[in-house]
């Protein structure tokens, strides 16, 4: 059986103030070549250039990355606010439509950071712009200087920062063996209300949500708030979490022969 194809969302960048070009993270194509055994490529976050129909008709699965950018507001009937800017519409507009279709096909989606967010707000959900300003809540940013400027050190930036208490019997704490796991922390949204289908799987000290599954998809529909592929191939956990990832890629193979 040929190597699982799954689709990776790019995000729109500009370079050198000229080039308009889409991006992905290294660290999600290794996660899924060097531990969930597939192929990754990466696809445009933006409708104009990927069909959806198209896109699934030709993949095995798909994972929603982090990005800077917020989901707009306005998909969870907010308006919008400078302040939370980034936006990126057109990642939206695709991630959206692939939460709804791939749950619906049965194609594997995994949502990583503001994949999980994307997941949520497709299901009927709404975030919270920024969730340090909510009282009780953990600052879940990145850790920066001083001077504000972005840790230079990656191993910094992505060390574990809370734990998260799963959900005892939910698919997170069965797949993973335990109830309680310690996860990095790079983001400032967050999920306000969990949408129809959105099952709360694990949550930090400071009841943000960080882990989530759509009810009665037909196969791996989880979405996490850390992020996991930082360190897949030698963190336990996430490694667990694209392995079952890849074997849900080779389950919809088999299904789809
Ligand atoms: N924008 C959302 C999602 C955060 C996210 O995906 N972070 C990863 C990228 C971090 C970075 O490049 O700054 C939020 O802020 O919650």
């Amino acid at each position: 059986m040929r190597k699982p194809v799954v689709g990776v969302i790019g995000n729109s960048h500009r370079v050198e103030n000229r080039f308009q070009v889409q991006m992905v993270g290294e660290r999600n194509l290794r996660a899924v070549a060097e531990v969930s055994g597939g192929l990754p490529v990466m696809f445009a976050g933006s409708p104009d250039i990927t069909d959806i129909a198209a896109l699934l008709d030709t993949v095995d699965g798909i994972v929603l990355t982090g990005a800077r950018a917020n989901v707009h507001p306005t998909r969870f009937n907010v308006d919008p606010c400078e302040k939370h800017e980034p936006y990126d519409i057109h990642r939206d507009e695709v991630a959206l439509a692939l939460s709804l279709a791939c749950v619906a096909r049965g194609i594997p989606l995994f949502g990583i950071c503001r994949g999980l967010q994307e997941m949520n707000v497709a299901f009927g959900g709404s975030l919270h712009p920024e969730i340090r300003e909510i009282p009780g809540r953990m600052n879940h940013r990145m850790p920066r200087l001083e001077n504000g400027e972005i840790h230079p050190d990656p191993t910094v930036v992505f060390a574990d920062r809370h734990d998260v208490a799963l959900t005892p019997g939910g698919a997170f704490a069965t797949l993973l063996g335990c109830e309680k796991i310690r996860v990095n922390s790079l983001h400032g949204q967050g999920i306000l209300d969990p949408g129809k289908r959105v099952l709360i799987e694990g949550v930090a000290e400071d009841g943000t949500i960080e882990a989530i599954r759509i009810a009665e998809a037909p196969t791996f529909a989880l979405g996490v708030q850390w992020h996991a592929e930082y360190d897949p191939q030698r963190n336990p956990i996430n490694r667990k979490l694209f392995e079952a990832f890849g074997e849900a890629l080779v389950a919809r193979q088999r299904t789809a022969a």
